[in-house]
């Protein structure tokens, strides 16, 4: 068991919050060391990983960069194409966090004997009861525990949300006020961090990139020629030019492939009818896409998978449960059970458009992120 002392790993980006988190961390009497994960890097670009060391060096912090872009590319990226080609909606940022950011903020701090581990999430955590849950910023424009449902009490009881309290405006002016003007300034990151164009786009280069990897493997040796022909065929099989359908199965027009229309999509379908209509259903198997009018994507149950819930007494045949599967201010209503195949059984108490397969549901009660799951169905 390691000390609780006032040592802390701080995940640092290089970004305007997890700098200020260091600086409020340290105001906080903290020893802090700096982290900062190599995950992605647009376009080659490494400018965040000097921002994080500059920055460090500046505060008089240790600092130490981690390579993760290879459990990165295929814990989240590869994740993030297999479900669009299954016809499901991924949630990368949503595993990231759970899954890779926090456990590796953990595990990096065991090795270094420190107990604290903090992000620049907009989030705070309480504990009542000897359990540790995750509550909403004060800034709720900003606030992110929609992505933290995951977190179990081994990481939400070493968790420290040093930027809960203020807001982003507030953080921005924290940092000019204290010298740091390329902290205050800094551009807020936008969507995932891998993918902040279209998906779409996104896709067809990785696609593309990674069919063009086979064939330069095969140049190498010529006995994988096969399994290249084999991959490349899987890869333009999938996306092919598909049908729109309506919901009797009538053809409407011509799709580009079903992986880039995504439930409840009502823009850039390329069609134009004289009634507004949206994505209802993928069949990725048929490459056919469903279209149809809004209210008939209306969804009052959903079935939830490898879920997570803080605490169960708190949560389970409760009426008052708001559940969320947007990271924005959408929130609803529902009653929580476990169904005998073990996955949560979501009532909704008014219906929801728009729910994909894939995507996340959160649960709050009390004002607490209570825990949440992957949906695999609704209907
Ligand atoms: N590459 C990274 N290395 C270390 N920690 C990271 C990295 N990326 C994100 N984090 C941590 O996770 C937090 C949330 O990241 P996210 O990208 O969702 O938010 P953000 O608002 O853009 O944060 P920031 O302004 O600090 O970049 C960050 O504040 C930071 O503490």
């Amino acid at each position: 068991m390691i000390e609780k002392n006032k040592r802390v790993l701080l995940g640092m980006s290089g970004g305007t919050d997890s700098s200020v988190a260091a600086m409020r961390l340290l105001e906080a009497g903290y020893e802090v060391i700096g982290v900062t994960f190599r995950f992605y890097e647009l376009n080659g670009s490494t400018e965040y990983l000097e921002d994080a060391r500059n920055l460090a060096e500046r505060l008089g912090i240790r600092h130490i960069t981690y390579d993760a872009r290879e459990i990165f590319a295929r814990q989240i990226i590869e994740y993030f194409v297999q479900e669009y080609l299954a016809g499901r909606t991924p949630v990368p940022c949503t595993l990231c966090n759970n899954y890779l950011k926090w456990p590796l903020l953990a595990k990096i701090a065991d090795e270094m004997g420190v107990f604290y581990i903090a992000t620049g999430h907009y989030a705070r955590n309480i504990r009542l009861n000897e359990t540790v849950y995750i509550t909403h910023a004060a800034d709720l424009d900003k606030d992110q525990t929609f992505f933290l449902w995951g977190l179990k009490q081994d990481i939400l009881n070493r968790m420290l949300l040093p930027m809960g309290d203020i807001t982003k405006v507030e953080a921005r002016a924290w940092a000019a006020e204290h010298g740091f003007r390329k902290v205050a300034t800094k551009k807020d990151s936008i969507g995932v961090c891998f993918c902040p164009m279209d998906y779409r786009t996104f896709l067809k280069d990785w696609l593309v990139r990674n069919g063009q990897t086979s064939v330069s493997n095969s140049e190498a040796s010529i006995n994988d020629s096969q399994t290249t022909d084999s991959d490349k065929q899987t890869w333009s099989d999938r996306i092919r030019r598909g049908r729109f359908i309506d919901e009797k199965g009538r053809f409407i027009a011509w799709h580009e492939g079903y992986p880039f229309y995504t439930i409840g999509q009502r823009r850039g379908l390329g069609i134009h009818l004289n009634r507004p209509v949206f994505v209802k259903e993928i069949d990725s198997e048929k490459n056919e896409v469903v279209l149809a009018s809004l209210s008939a994507l209306e969804k009052t149950e959903m079935w939830l998978k490898d879920w997570n819930l803080v605490n169960q007494e708190r949560t389970l045949g409760r009426a008052d449960i708001i559940v969320k599967i947007r990271y924005r201010k959408q929130e609803n209503h529902g009653t929580i059970t476990i169904t005998p195949d073990h996955l949560l059984h979501v009532q909704l108490h008014e219906p929801l458009t728009a729910v994909a397969p894939g995507q996340a549901a959160a649960f709050y009660g009390d004002g607490l992120l209570l825990g949440g799951g992957i949906i695999v169905n609704a209907r």
